[in-house]
């Protein structure tokens, strides 16, 4: 089972490689570690376990965070509407691309955080506000799928993960807190 001592912090010289694609069919180790990953990011959310494992909340994961230099993201983002679950995201990318995105932007307005990095970094990370992923699925098929607002962000802070890139790359250190105009805030 994952837990915080298996997620390496800034610093290490994995965060920063660019991660090699996967065989697809994904292996069974690939598809074991795909499982793990995405079950980490449920026990962060439930409060009984995150408080029992001393884990820190996240909504993704890339397995280079785990010193695994592979292109395999999980994410789990609830739908802020019971009532559509369909809004929110949860499955495991192999060998995920950007294959468009929207010229508008958008950010979080209360920025962003990573389990890799062991301090607040305030400031907006402006991302492309829509994105068209493909990516493959533990049984080899491929997707491809449109992903707006909270979804969208958090989808290519895990691709940045496997390209080497952390959030605060993206941060403006002049003005951290200045937006350009037309960038959506996503609160
Ligand atoms: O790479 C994944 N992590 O570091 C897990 C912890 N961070 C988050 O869950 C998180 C928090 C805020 C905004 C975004 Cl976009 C994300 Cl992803
Ligand atoms: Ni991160």
């Amino acid at each position: 089972m994952i837990t915080m001592d298996d997620i390496i912090r800034e610093g290490h010289p994995t965060l920063r490689d660019v991660a090699k694609e996967v065989p697809i069919p994904p292996t069974a180790e690939d598809v074991a570690l795909g499982k793990e990953m995405l079950q980490f990011l449920k026990n962060s959310q439930d409060p009984v376990k995150a408080e029992e494992l001393h884990l820190r909340g996240g909504v993704g994961l890339a397995a280079p965070q785990l010193d695994s230099s592979k292109r395999i993201i999980a994410v789990h983002v609830p739908s802020v509407d019971p009532e559509k679950p369909e809004n929110g995201i949860s499955t495991v990318m192999y060998n995920p691309k950007v294959l468009s995105h929207s010229v508008q932007e958008a950010c979080l307005g209360e920025g962003e955080g990573c389990l890799s990095v062991d301090r607040e970094v305030p400031g907006y990370v402006v991302r492309a506000a829509r994105i068209t992923v493909s990516y493959y699925d533990a049984e080899g098929e491929k997707h491809k799928i449109r992903l707006k607002n909270y979804n969208a962000i958090v989808v290519q802070h895990e691709i940045d993960h496997i390209n080497g890139i952390m959030f605060y790359d993206h941060i403006d250190e002049k003005n951290p807190l200045q937006l350009k105009d037309g960038v959506l805030v996503i609160e």
